[in-house]
């Protein structure tokens, strides 16, 4: 156990990330007044320890400071509360409320794509969060599942989006110098890539591709190396995935614009993912889905977009890593990348999901050297194991309809036959502009969603069947049937006629070659011997015919 200022006692880690080491801990005393929660002797909670390199920048120590009132007072149902920031020596900490759940990254990692219905849900939450800070003046600037927490209670799952304002402090200007930013590059706006100036569009951007993620399993753009992922950011439309039905798509591909104006602002993407909900639903009426249909209309921009300050120039793609850079991970930690000057020894960090390697090295010895290395398997159980929490969610899954996930083997998909429940609805016409978006196996009907019908709006559902969208496709050929008549019991038939002769066949072989017959003293042929036989039986049953008529 060590102590954190005077106040708390680090107990175990929970994981680690670009930017420092998040421990579970335990208030020792109550915080002064310059916390948001005072909290209470023994209420646990979670401390995020920045790493040794923003700690030791008195730029990032500074920002803290003057960004303190902006993070204690970020309160939302949807935002993991900073509780308290904490300066002490070369330490940085936040304290924040502990989420007792996996983050959104692992849990998708480990139970597969939502629905369209559930992750239009989960989005919209997170939307929420996202307008509540953008209303306030502050970006995320590094939205991605692995940043949204999802805490369970009584009433449904809640995804809580973290790191709030991590990535501002990691902005310093000792840390990003000139031609630098941080951010994940799966999820890295255009704008932000080229140095354009940043805007709460970016978070929108990150929502779209976290949306596509959600209901796919991976994010639109991806490559074998973090140049080729940005590349694509900005130049490559992102191809529609045949789950997908229309009225979400809209949304997707409108926060996914390369131009931020034309991106919506979060509260109408909100709004856009609630109408969405209850139009692919299957208990949608046609005032719903039409709604949904024409959900675009919804998806106004911000006319006022909250402005990332000082926004550092960006990396240019064509000159931040060398063509040979390692091979990129879409799930590597959040990243400080460098435009010039350090090709050659920054290769790996926007390749690598070692978390340690983005921040720039400074000669330390150990980045991470401020608190005790994190063990890969903390005390008290494996990070990798399942949170009991998500073997209740993964039955309550399975209770409900299963999505249908495009790049999921149907082979390992035992939810795949189950009947799906459709509906009817208008048929919609592919959108001209986005022929590519229809991929051939899209000829599958994506069967209707389920909702919960108790479900709360603002509570996301397990994830469920997709809704139908495209054509069916044309059937299989039968294959010919031996019984074209059904006539029952024609199987059996067969089978019986079946092992009758193959008995005689081997009775006739063992009478002819071993030496059955001459044990039995017959001397007789086969046949001789089964006329025999089949004479005394029907001279018996005729003598007892007699006996009866008698
Ligand atoms: N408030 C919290 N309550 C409980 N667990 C948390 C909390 N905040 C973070 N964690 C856990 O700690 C892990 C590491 O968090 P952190 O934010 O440092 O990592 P990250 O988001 O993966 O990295 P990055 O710094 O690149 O964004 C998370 O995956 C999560 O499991």
């Amino acid at each position: 156990m060590r102590p954190v200022g005077s106040k708390y006692l680090l107990e175990e880690p929970l994981g680690r990330g670009a930017t420092g080491t998040v421990w579970r801990a335990r208030q020792r005393e109550t915080a002064g007044a310059e916390a948001a929660v005072a909290g209470q002797p023994g209420e646990t909670v979670a401390i995020k320890v920045l790493k040794e390199e923003l700690a030791n920048d008195a730029d990032v120590v500074m920002r803290f400071l003057r960004e303190r009132s902006v993070l204690l007072r970020l309160t939302h149902p949807n935002i993991v509360r900073t509780r308290d920031l904490v300066v002490e020596g070369e330490l940085l900490a936040l304290v924040m409320d502990l989420i007792d759940g996996p983050d959104l990254h692992r849990y998708l990692r480990e139970n597969g794509p939502f629905s369209p219905v559930a992750a239009s849900l989960l989005t919209a939450q997170i939307a929420d969060a996202l307008a509540a800070s953008h209303a306030d003046g502050v970006v995320h600037r590094d939205l991605k599942p692995a940043n949204v927490l999802l805490k369970q209670d009584d009433r449904g799952m809640h995804p809580m989006l973290t790191d709030f304002g991590i990535a501002r402090l990691a902005d310093s200007p000792g840390l990003t110098r000139t031609h630098e930013f941080v951010g994940t590059p799966a999820y890295v706006a255009p704008e932000s890539a080229e140095g354009r100036p940043q805007t709460s569009a970016v978070d929108v951007y990150g929502a779209g591709i976290l949306l596509y993620e959600l209901v796919t399993g991976r994010p639109p753009f991806a490559g074998g190396s973090a140049l080729e992922v940005l590349h694509q950011h900005l130049s490559a439309e992102p191809r529609r995935p045949s789950t997908v039905p229309d009225p979400l798509w809209t949304v997707i591909e409108r926060c996914l614009r390369k131009n931020p104006d034309e991106r919506p602002s979060a509260e109408n993407l909100a709004r856009g993912l609630r109408t969405v909900a209850e139009g692919i639903g299957v208990h949608a009426n046609s005032a719903q889905i039409a709604a949904a249909d024409g959900v675009g209309a919804l998806l106004m921009p911000d006319p006022d977009p909250a402005q990332v300050p000082g926004v550092p120039g960006a990396a240019d793609p064509t000159q931040v890593l060398p063509s040979n850079a390692g091979s990129y991970d879409p799930n590597a930690a959040t990243s400080v990348m460098q435009q010039q000057g350090h090709q050659g020894n920054q290769a790996n960090q926007w390749g690598d999901a070692d978390p340690t390697s983005v921040l720039p090295n400074r000669g330390a010895a150990d980045p991470t050297a401020v608190m005790p290395p994190v063990p890969q398997n903390p005390p008290g159980g494996n990070p990798d194991d399942p949170h009991p929490w998500q073997n209740q969610l993964r039955a309550a899954r399975d209770r409900n309809e299963q999505t249908q996930v495009q790049y999921l083997d149907p082979n390992e998909d035992p939810l795949r036959r189950r009947p799906q429940r459709q509906v009817a609805r208008p048929q919609q016409q592919p959108r001209q502009q986005q022929p590519q978006q229809y991929a051939p196996r899209q000829q599958r009907p994506a069967p209707r969603q389920a909702p919960q019908p108790q479900q709360q709006p603002q509570q996301y559902a397990p994830p469920q069947a997709p809704p139908p969208q495209q054509p069916r496709p044309p059937r299989e050929p039968r294959q010919r049937s031996a019984n074209p008549m059904k006539i029952p019991g024609l199987g059996c038939l067969k089978g019986c006629l079946f092992m009758i002769v193959i008995l005689f066949v081997v009775s006739w072989l063992v009478w002819e070659f071993t030496p059955l017959q001459d044990w039995i003293g017959t001397g007789k042929g086969y046949w001789a011997q089964l006329s025999d036989w089949f004479s005394t039986v029907t001279d018996w049953i005729g003598e007892l015919g007699g006996n009866s008529g008698n």
